[in-house]
């Protein structure tokens, strides 16, 4: 994709004025609530077009070249050498071949017999020969070369940039700022594995263009002022042509991402029922065609404004070349110059001109690669900057209470980016209200602690600070008295266990999605299968296709589907096989049937026996009947604490009691036909 923004991903036809691109497309507002272009204030903001300045990106060129020769360094160091070394002989070699050809016309139209001026220049003839073969076979060294180099180089940038990214506190991840600069960098990849290769080229036409320039400085001085001149006016164009495909590039960005995933909704098999039943297929083609065409008409803008820099740069050359020309028909007219030697000038103006032509093209090509690369350079500086600590103080092996003293916490803001025009008015102003408020809690280890609340209320936003994916904004979340911030994070993340809401359902196998539970340790087959029945899935995988080697996603061959409640028991022996001290489940029984859940409970409650904390988000409340304590949030604050019994008893107005007391009577209500509700019971009991 890169600068070409691909359809619908894409973007520009008929140039779309700014205002109106401002408001965005019908599309755009009505799928996404806004324009997806970026301003070029964001692009300011990010630095991205001040470095575009030319005599910036010249200042940067260097450094980085030396970042993608550092890349190839580390990825292949012999394919390296064999490429610098074949470029190097094969520029060489051009260089000696055009003395050559020099000294065989000299000799040739000297004066004396043909016989005997031949004969004179068979020496050269045969050099011109030589140098021919040796830069033939010093291309074809250079070239597997830079066939080896490439792949490794466009990996180890992969690496880089992966290994950088899953680094980041999860804060970063969800930042939109640095979201724009993930989508950025990640051409950054292929940016340096093209540069490899454009490389070689430079090091190939730099050569050959000084050995050109170096025998027209030798025939006439004035040659090689020529030379350039002719040459500036497409170098102009190309580096012009460039930065405006890069700004475009930029600006477009979030616009080429939406229509992928338009594109990609109706590939995938997640939401292919509903396409199907709800007839979503015609809408979505219908607005990838909306966005299309917007991005088609950025593609055509580009292209225009292309064509028309690229008229002026030729007919620039064309006055360049007759001025050039009429230079040395001059110099010959005037005797100032001999037939032979304007013969090589000739000779050295044609391949001078067509290195420097290359050179300049290749220096582009590389200054437009450059600016991808720049961008994953970036990405690295400010995923080093989000890196997740490492170290830190050491937990103790017995832990006894896990405190969130005075907890307030506010999710990465995205919404209030006020630096970017398009955010729709209001959004910015609007106060966001912390997800947690001044919570203070206790996790006493070894025990099951839940936490329930409405939806929203706060209670994932715990489990996360729990966890150490974000820290605090305000307030401590203290592990026998040591602050989480201090204690290292590896560490703490080696006791926890997690089956969230949202718990990723890897395309892989059945054996894999519950094994990714523990992947620091060597796979265990007997742990799978004590973890899978203790989840209930034993006979669920028995009857796999596959057992549990079936691959589980759909789309690949022998790839099967899991219902929701298949996939959660699959999640709970994930959590189990992790085998951690401290267990977050976030509704582990939402898609299970009640069968199912009455035995997860069982077991749940089982681990907390052999010492494990559990931390039970339910919204079930029955279910935490067992529970040693009850944290219960509303709207991000702590209401109220205490066990089942306690918080029953309490009052009449206690936030858990209603809750209960709502789902307590919609069972009452159902009592099956012939038996008495629990409500008539208790009536007749007391009587
Ligand atoms: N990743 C996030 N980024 C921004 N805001 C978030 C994020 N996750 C949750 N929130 C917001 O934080 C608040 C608390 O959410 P949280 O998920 O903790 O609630 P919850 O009690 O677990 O709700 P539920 O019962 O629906 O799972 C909500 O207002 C929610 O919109």
């Amino acid at each position: 994709m890169k600068a070409e923004h691909g359809k619908a991903g894409t973007a520009p036809q008929a140039a779309v004025p700014e205002a109106e691109e401002a408001r965005g497309s019908q599309s755009e507002n009505l799928l996404f609530g806004g324009p997806l272009l970026y301003t070029a204030r964001w692009a300011h903001h990010n630095e991205a077009f001040f470095a575009m300045s030319l005599w910036a990106m010249a200042l940067q060129l260097p450094r980085l070249v030396a970042f993608t020769v550092r890349l190839a360094w580390s990825a292949d160091r012999r394919a390296l050498w064999t490429v610098g070394a074949g470029e190097l002989v094969r520029g060489i070699s051009q260089a000696i071949s055009l003395v050559a050809v020099n000294s065989v016309l000299a000799t040739v139209l000297a004066t004396g017999s043909i016989g005997h001026r031949v004969q004179a220049a068979i020496p050269a003839m045969i050099g011109v020969a030589a140098t021919g073969v040796i830069g033939a076979l010093a291309n074809a060294a250079s070239t597997s070369g830079t066939g080896r180099l490439e792949p490794k180089v466009e990996r180890v940038a992969t690496e880089t940039y992966l290994a950088h990214v899953a680094r980041v506190e999860l804060a970063a991840i969800e930042d939109a700022d640095f979201n724009r600069l993930m989508d950025s960098a990640q051409y950054g990849a292929g940016a340096a594995r093209r540069m490899v290769n454009i490389c070689t080229g430079v090091i190939g036409s730099l050569v050959s263009f000084v050995a050109a320039a170096g025998v027209l400085t030798v025939l006439h001085p004035v040659l090689l002022p020529l030379l350039v001149l002719m040459t500036l006016p497409r170098s102009w164009a190309s580096l012009r042509n460039a930065r405006a495909r890069y700004a475009s590039y930029l600006r477009w960005m979030q616009h080429s991402r939406a229509g992928r995933l338009l594109v990609q909704s109706l590939m995938q098999t997640g939401p292919a029922p509903e396409v199907r039943v709800h007839g979503v297929g015609p809408f979505v083609l219908h607005h990838f065609r909306g966005m299309s065409e917007t991005s088609e008409a950025e593609q055509s803008r580009l292209a225009a404004g292309r064509a028309r820099v690229r008229l002026t740069a030729s007919a620039l050359t064309g006055v360049a070349a007759a001025l050039a020309y009429a230079s040395l028909g001059a110099l010959l007219a005037t005797g100032v110059m001999s037939l032979s030697i304007a013969g090589t000038a000739v000779l050295a103006i044609r391949s001078g001109g067509q290195s420097l032509t290359t050179l300049v093209l290749q220096v582009n090509n590389l200054y437009e690669e450059a600016c991808y690369v720049q961008d994953l350079e970036r990405l690295l500086q400010e995923a080093a900057r989000h890196e997740i600590p490492a170290g830190g103080l050491p937990l103790p092996d017995e832990l006894s209470l896990i405190r969130f003293e005075d907890v307030t916490f506010h999710y990465p803001d995205d919404a209030g980016d006020t630096d970017d025009t398009d955010e729709p008015e209001g959004l910015a102003a609007k106060e966001k209200r912390p997800a947690l408020k001044d919570v203070t809690l206790d996790i006493p280890v070894g025990k099951i602690v839940a936490l329930v609340g409405e939806n929203g209320s706060g209670k994932t936003t715990v489990s996360k600070l729990l966890a150490g994916l974000y820290q605090p904004d305000e307030g401590r979340i203290l592990w026998d008295g040591t602050d989480a911030r201090d204690l290292d994070r590896s560490q703490l993340w080696s006791r926890i266990g997690m089956v969230g809401q949202d718990f990723h359902r890897w395309p892989f196998t059945c054996r894999m999605n519950v094994a990714i539970g523990r992947t620091d340790r060597p796979l265990d087959q007997q742990a799978l299968d004590a973890a899978a029945t203790y989840a209930g899935a034993g006979k669920l995988i028995a009857e796999l296709p596959r057992g549990w080697d079936t691959l589980l996603s759909k789309g690949y061959k022998g790839g099967h589907q899991l219902s929701g409640g298949q996939w959660q028991r699959l999640g709970i022996a994930r959590a189990r096989y992790r085998d951690a001290g401290i267990l977050i489940v976030d509704e582990p029984t939402s898609a299970l049937d009640a069968k199912a859940e009455l035995e997860v409970f069982d077991r749940i409650r089982k681990l907390a026996d052999s010492g494990r904390t559990v931390v039970l988000i339910t919204h079930r409340l029955a279910s935490v009947r067992h529970a040693d304590l009850i944290h219960v949030l509303e709207e991000g604050e702590l209401r109220e604490s205490g066990t089942f019994e306690e918080l029953l008893h309490k009052s009449a107005a206690g936030v858990f009691r209603e809750l209960y007391e709502m789902q307590r009577v919609q069972y009452q209500d159902a009592a099956l036909p012939g038996q008495r509700t629990a409500d008539a019971a208790e009536r007749s009991d007391a009587r």
